[in-house]
């Protein structure tokens, strides 16, 4: 018999920590790390029809409009019949939220609660990857080469909108777009706010309360049932 599958939406403002607590979501429960801003690239590589409209928004800093963030990855959803999920950067506005709601039952939802210094400082510091999305930050996850990811060797690079000067505005415009969609999944109940500092510090609340929804995969718990 196939085991229930699993469906998460990790969110957050930027630098909360989303991708790197996806990461080891993804790495310690067998879940598959589905990223907007990765699928969004994708199609900018593979100039699809949605991947060329969308570079027009990206390029000028905007948000991709909803109905193309739709057309484009709940598709892909549809189509992970397989797999159990954690999505990260989607949905982030209400449009977005009702629209997965139609295609599919989230079991889980986790929200990150940073301070803003924090967010300021973390962002300041960020270096990427731009062909793989990969992210390293210099204190907390340096490459092992200044300046150079870790796999290809290729040159990293700072995001202008990473800068203090525009984080303000970013954040402004999360609070406003995420606070319905947050109110939304807390009347579902399957709302689960972490607040904190530090990653290293939030992560064994949400390994653990992970760990009372899904099995381990087979390395770090050999008494549970892997995913499919
Ligand atoms: N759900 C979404 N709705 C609309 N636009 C999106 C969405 N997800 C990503 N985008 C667009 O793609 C861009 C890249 O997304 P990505 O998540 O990689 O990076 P980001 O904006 O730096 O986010 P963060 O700082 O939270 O990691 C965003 O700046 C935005 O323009
Ligand atoms: N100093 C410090 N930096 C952290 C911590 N957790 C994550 N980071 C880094 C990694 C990135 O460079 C940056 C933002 O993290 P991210 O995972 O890309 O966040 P998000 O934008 O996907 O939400 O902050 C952390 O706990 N401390």
């Amino acid at each position: 018999m196939m085991a229930k599958l699993f469906r998460a939406v990790i969110m957050g403002p930027p630098g909360s920590g989303k991708g790197t607590i996806s990461e080891r979501i993804a790495q310690s429960f067998g879940l598959k790390h589905l990223s907007s801003g990765d699928f969004l690239r994708e199609n900018i590589a593979a100039n699809t029809e949605a991947g060329v409209l969308a570079k027009t928004y990206i390029e000028r800093g905007l948000m991709v409009p909803d109905h193309v963030m739709t057309r484009l990855l709940l598709p892909r959803l549809e189509e992970m019949t397989r797999h159990s999920w954690l999505m990260d950067g989607f949905p982030c506005t209400l449009a977005q939220a009702k629209a997965l709601n139609s295609t599919c039952d989230l079991d889980l939802v986790i929200s990150l609660n940073i301070p803003y210094e924090t967010l300021k400082d973390r962002l300041s510091d960020r270096w990427i990857h731009p062909a793989s999305g990969r992210v390293y930050n210099m204190g907390f996850n340096p490459p092992h080469v200044q300046g150079r990811d870790d796999l290809s060797g290729e040159p990293l690079i700072q995001h202008d909108n990473d800068q203090p000067e525009a984080l303000v505005a970013r954040l402004r415009h999360y609070k406003d777009v995420a606070k319905p969609v947050i109110d939304l999944y807390k009347s579902k109940g399957i709302l689960h706010m972490f607040s904190g500092t530090e990653t290293d510090r939030i992560w064994p609340y949400i390994n653990s309360l992970l760990s009372t929804k899904i099995p381990s995969r087979p390395e770090t718990d050999t008494q549970h049932i892997p995913l499919p």
